[in-house]
């Protein structure tokens, strides 16, 4: 099989099979054919896999800030010289097309191996003087194994927006992809220990559910770090929660993309585009229920349909493709069922709605028209390409409507009005905002949920705090006065 790794775990440096576990078919979703076949991890394997992360900890953290940083800036040269085969790998992992792949996956987790690398030597503690010429010190400290575990729509992005924060502070990490598309983190392995890495501070193990719920639960584990839905969340953070572990959970939305009808409706239209049907519509903070004002709706909804026309649907490996297959039919007739769920509740169906007369998971871009707050279309996450138009009139109405949900990823504004956009994003409870755009995830800037999107930050300086502690330090320059 074209793609099948040497094995299906990378632990201590090399890779490791044990074909006990259970087989995991990896498909190619644009033509349903298999292209690698892994297995889970056993507990024997599970067990080397801790253990490595365990023993090259106290090393790692040992090394200084700036040695650590020089690998991982290292790793992220290595992956933007190999970025057309590691985009090759994820387009076949994923079905996304080559087009994206190629400017938003290995170029992405190099940015985080570059970034984090380069904060790597500056993470320190502070002085704090107490008066009297005592003073205290804190120490940042690095939490210890760290356990990723990932989602199926940006693998190797996620594998390094949690490898590279947790490597910079001096941890180690057991790293699980998504039974979906478990190859390219295998890449990033490979590549860091290929940039300098001591064997044993990054390592992947596949598996399914049941793998990841044994590598939360471990003692030697100190923090874990999902990117998931919302149902994996609640039993991650429970079972964190046993033994107090760090979390950062990245999770689920359905957030709101309002536009006004002073907006510039192209650019509007192109930001309900990027905000629902990237990716074929599998991003987690996508702007899927799309609050338009009355006034320009007819002309958001035909300019939009105009524009969907021109997507290019086909071969994810052919460049100029812009729209690609859902990542497995699992998930293609999970899409379905929520499409069936908005005609039969009355939605309006103005674009899409079905599957492509091919080979693999294709289908098409899908808009409802007419969506109410009530309908399950407007209320669960898809995760696939359907975008819900919903109507309003005011700003306050608006906000309110958009906030009325468990959910608080993102939110979007589109206006010309500056005032009337500030005020949205001050009243909108999500963790990510945008203005006039949608869907930026830069490695400078946080990114993460608030609700029950999540809890923590990635990227930026703030991810720093999620993978480290302070311990202070009391020092006395004086003689100690004691009672009796
Ligand atoms: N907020 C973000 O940054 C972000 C990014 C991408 C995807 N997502 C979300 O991810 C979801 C889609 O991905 P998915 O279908 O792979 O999600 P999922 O929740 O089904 O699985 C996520 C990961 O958790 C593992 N898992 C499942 N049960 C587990 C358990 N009991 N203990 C430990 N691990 C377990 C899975 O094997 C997989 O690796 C969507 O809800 C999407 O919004 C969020």
């Amino acid at each position: 099989m074209k793609f099948q790794p040497e094995a299906s775990h990378f632990i201590n440096g090399a890779y490791v099979e044990d074909t006990a576990g259970a087989v995991i078919d990896v498909i190619y979703p644009a033509t349903g054919e298999v292209i690698a076949r892994l297995h889970s991890a056993t507990p024997a394997i599970i067990d080397q896999a801790l253990e490595a992360a365990r023993q090259a900890q106290a090393q790692w953290a040992a090394m200084t800030g700036t040695e650590r940083g020089r690998i991982l800036r290292r790793a992220a040269d290595i992956m933007r010289a190999r970025n057309h085969d590691l985009s090759v790998i994820e387009t076949h992992d994923t079905g996304k097309p080559i087009q994206e792949t190629t400017v938003a996956d290995a170029t992405s987790g190099a940015d985080a191996l570059e970034y984090f690398g380069g904060l790597a030597g500056s993470l320190t503690g502070e002085h704090i003087p107490l008066g009297g010429g005592d003073f205290a010190y804190t120490v940042r400290e690095a939490l210890g194994v760290c356990v990723g575990i990932g989602a199926w729509n940006y693998p190797t992005q996620i594998a390094c927006w949690k490898g590279a924060p947790a490597l910079a502070c001096g941890n180690t990490m057991v790293f699980k992809p998504s039974e979906t598309t478990p190859l390219s983190a295998l890449k990033v392995a490979e590549i860091l220990i290929e940039a300098g890495a001591p064997k044993g501070i990054y390592n992947v193990v596949q598996g399914y559910g049941d793998v990841g719920a044994s590598l939360v639960t471990d003692p030697r584990v100190a923090k874990v770090s999902l990117t998931g839905s919302v149902p994996t969340g609640r039993r991650v953070y429970a079972a964190a929660a046993e033994s107090i572990k760090h979390v950062t959970m990245e999770l689920g939305g359905k957030s709101p993309l309002v536009v006004f009808d002073d907006a510039d409706i192209e650019n509007a239209v192109s930001g309900a585009i990027l905000g629902n049907f990237y990716s074929s519509g599998q991003v987690c903070s996508n702007g899927t229920r799309v609050f338009v004002q009355k006034g320009i709706k007819e002309a958001f909804l035909s300019r939009l349909a105009e524009r969907l026309a021109t997507a290019v649907i086909g071969d994810p490996m052919d460049p100029a493709t812009n729209f690609g297959p859902m990542v497995s039919e699992a998930q293609m007739n999970i899409v379905l069922g929520y499409v069936d769920k908005g005609k039969a509740e009355g939605a309006r169906l103005v674009y899409g709605g079905t599957r492509l007369d091919r080979d693999g998971f294709y289908l098409l871009p899908t808009v409802f028209a007419d969506v109410t707050d009530d309908m399950t279309i407007a209320r669960e996450e898809i995760f696939g390409p359907v975008m819900s138009v919903l109507d309003f009139d005011t700003e306050e109405e608006v906000l309110e409507r958009a906030n009325a949900t468990e959910f608080g990823l993102a939110a979007g504004v589109f206006t010309r009005d500056i005032t009337r956009a500030h005020r949205m994003v001050a009243g909108f409870e999500a963790g990510t905002c945008y203005i006039n755009s949608y869907n930026l995830a830069p490695v400078e800037a946080p990114f993460g949920g608030s609700k029950q999107s999540g809890v923590g930050r990635e990227n930026s300086k703030l991810a720093i705090n999620h993978f480290s502690e302070m311990k202070t330090v009391f020092v006395s320059m004086n003689d100690i006065q004691a009672p009796y």
